[in-house]
């Protein structure tokens, strides 16, 4: 198994993304985007950072990256595709995941640990943790308000494709957990596939233990759920 990790001009967690998978045995490359993916890619980390300096929109113009359209093509063979942050951004502006990231409604660049309810654990990137179980990880975004019109966030629940709210330490979703306004408090979602997910919370950057937070570990498992214990 190797994960892509995609680089583009201003990421910066591709590096930490590789780290965090290695450490959990999955074999991870970064890999510029004007290269393009290699032939015998299994999964794809869109890692966080301010591609292209987050100008226009958050993840706007690395959507556009020619990449994209490989990533999009490797999604729908079924390879795992996981966007973290930016990565989530960059998901949701090519159509990987429904909504948009928006700016936060403190308008304000947010650097701080949340806390997230695991809405369901049957999916790869859920199923080493409980459904309702509370994960601590680090949020690191100016554009992490997650927005969706009424509509279509009603599909999102009806089809059951939220991965993660943002809660309290008990587990309660009030409006008091949400950082950063997101619709419903949704920290993640899944995309059209279970093999295609994005979050704003950074799990890469709480699976070193030297980092002093594992809850993101059980993610970055759902591109080799065989290695979980
Ligand atoms: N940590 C990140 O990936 C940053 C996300 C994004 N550039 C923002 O500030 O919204």
């Amino acid at each position: 198994m190797t994960v892509a990790v995609v680089q583009f001009g201003g990421s910066n967690c591709d590096r930490d993304g590789v780290r965090a998978l290695e450490h959990l045995g999955i074999d991870a490359e970064r890999v510029w985007h004007e290269d393009g993916l290699p032939a015998d890619v299994e999964g794809i980390l869109l890692p966080g950072g301010f591609s292209y300096g987050d100008y226009l929109r958050a993840g706007a113009m690395a959507a556009r990256a020619p990449v994209m359209r490989e990533v999009r093509a490797a999604a729908d063979e079924g390879v795992p595709v996981l966007g973290v942050c930016n990565g989530a951004q960059i998901g949701c502006e090519s159509s990987l995941t429904p909504g948009a990231f928006t700016t936060n409604e403190s308008a304000r660049f947010q650097c701080e640990h949340v806390h997230c309810r695991v809405e369901r654990a049957d999916t790869p990137w859920t199923a080493a943790y409980e459904e309702g179980e509370v994960l601590r990880l680090p949020i690191a975004h100016a554009e992490g308000r997650f927005e969706i019109s009424e509509d279509r966030y009603a599909q999102l629940e009806a089809n059951d494709r939220i991965l993660f709210r943002y809660c309290d330490a008990d587990g309660n979703v009030t409006d008091e957990a949400n950082p950063n306004g997101s619709t419903g408090n949704v920290a993640g979602l899944l995309g059209e596939r279970e093999s295609v997910a994005v979050l704003m919370p950074h799990p890469e950057r709480a699976t070193l233990p030297d980092l002093g937070l594992t809850d993101g570990a059980g993610v970055l498992y759902g591109f080799d759920p065989s290695l979980r214990s």
